[in-house]
């Protein structure tokens, strides 16, 4: 390796989709490889068959590792079979093992030092699972992967409007029983921690959603808010925590009432994902928070209608390679600050003793 930039591995994701397309269309910028090191983890000729079909002027060297990344170079790890064939918009369960591959090669050269960060081009998550991928994406296998048992959680985000949910991938039918009042403080903490760590906001005030239309109204459309979300939200402020609501959905977010803060915590998948996208989408980034590893992904998926037909836009692509390099830095500068803190320094009132306290240094909720 003969620079010190932010080594950035990305994963191929679905090859009959716009993943590559996106990719390539990305680092066909130079000043893209001056800010980073990019890494694909894929196939060399699966690369150069989008970059010969949609004409993309990208060039790219082939490596056998991160470790022989050059400088100012897009890189390609081999990590798929060269029997592979791509068949835009086809669902393919030979593309979901090619998907698959390149994820784990990712996660292994993660874990052996070799790149800071992961930025992942969408999966089909349908052709994707096997015996070794039963999951609903890749926010839970990370999770499991890289996580050292912390908990993620997945963040939608645009520049300050940040989305970030209670309930993930699961089934409508068990978003009610799926929300308690442990899990709502559970995802609070993590938003909470990454607002501050990631996007360096010291005090971050967060807007939480409710779970029934209209909030309840007082019991009358559901009990969740009164027995589960205020609760839970009543105990995390008295902790100290800037977290108000709960929030009837639709108005907060057609009033545009969240552009006053930092974060805002949605129940389930559509009730957040669906506002954020209609308003968000283009430039839209899917962070990972919660994890010790940095990763991000476009917001959108495998764009099956478009692909092969050079109309996807690189933006949000582009967009998950800034955010990943934003958050390994303020990662880092965090991190630097937190080590040997000044201790805060007061008087006891009614302390007669002008003896100079010190306080312990503040816990993270
Ligand atoms: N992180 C990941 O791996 C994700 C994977 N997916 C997967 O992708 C597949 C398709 O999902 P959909 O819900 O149809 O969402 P999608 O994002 O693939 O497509 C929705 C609409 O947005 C358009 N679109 C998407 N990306 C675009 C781009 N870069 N430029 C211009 N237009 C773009 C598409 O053409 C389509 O009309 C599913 O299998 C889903 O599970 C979806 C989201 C994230
Ligand atoms: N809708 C967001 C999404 O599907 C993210 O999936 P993944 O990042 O967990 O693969």
């Amino acid at each position: 390796m003969e620079d010190n930039k932010i080594r950035v591995g990305i994963t191929q994701g679905d090859i009959n989709g716009v993943g590559y397309e996106v990719i390539l269309k990305t680092f066909s910028d130079p000043v893209m490889l001056e800010l980073c090191t990019p890494i694909i983890y894929g196939s060399p000729k699966v690369a150069a068959y989008h970059r010969k079909s949609l004409d993309l002027p990208t060039n790219f060297s082939i490596v056998n590792s991160a470790s022989e990344a050059a400088y100012n170079r897009l890189s390609v790890v081999n990590c798929t079979d060269d029997e592979v064939k791509v068949e835009f918009s086809k669902p393919d369960p030979e593309a979901g093992k090619a998907a698959f591959g390149a994820l784990e090669k990712a996660i292994e050269e993660y874990k052996e030092g070799l790149i800071d960060v992961i930025v992942t081009a969408p999966i089909n998550k349908h052709t994707i699972q096997s015996d070794e991928f039963s999951f609903p994406g890749h926010t839970e296998y990370i999770e499991q992967k890289l996580g050292n048992g912390e908990k993620a959680l997945m963040i939608l985000m645009k520049d300050d409007f940040r989305v970030a949910l209670v309930t993930g991938h699961i089934p409508v039918s068990q978003i009610a029983s799926t929300v308690t009042k442990e899990l709502i403080q559970e995802k609070l903490s993590i938003f909470n921690r990454s607002l501050k760590q990631d996007f360096g906001i010291s005090a971050p005030r967060i807007a939480v959603l409710s779970l029934n239309p209209h909030a309840g109204d007082e019991g009358l459309l559901g009990m969740e808010e009164q027995e589960i979300i205020i609760p839970a939200l009543n105990e995390m402020a008295a902790k100290g925590m800037l977290c108000y609501g709960p929030y009837a959905a639709d108005g907060f977010m057609g009033s545009g009432n969240f552009t006053h803060f930092d974060g805002v915590l949605a129940m389930y998948h559509d009730q957040g994902l669906s506002p954020f996208k209609a308003l968000a989408m283009d430039e839209g980034v899917n962070y990972t928070a919660g994890l010790p590893v940095v990763r991000t992904s476009p917001a959108h998926g495998t764009a099956y209608d478009i692909a092969g037909k050079g109309l996807a836009s690189e933006d949000s692509f582009r967009q998950a390679v800034y955010v990943a390099i934003d958050v390994y830095r303020n990662r880092q500068r965090d991190k630097a600050a937190r080590t040997n803190p000044l201790r805060k320094q007061y008087y006891e009132k009614r302390d007669d003793s002008d003896k100079l306290k010190l306080d312990s240094v503040e816990e993270d909720l």
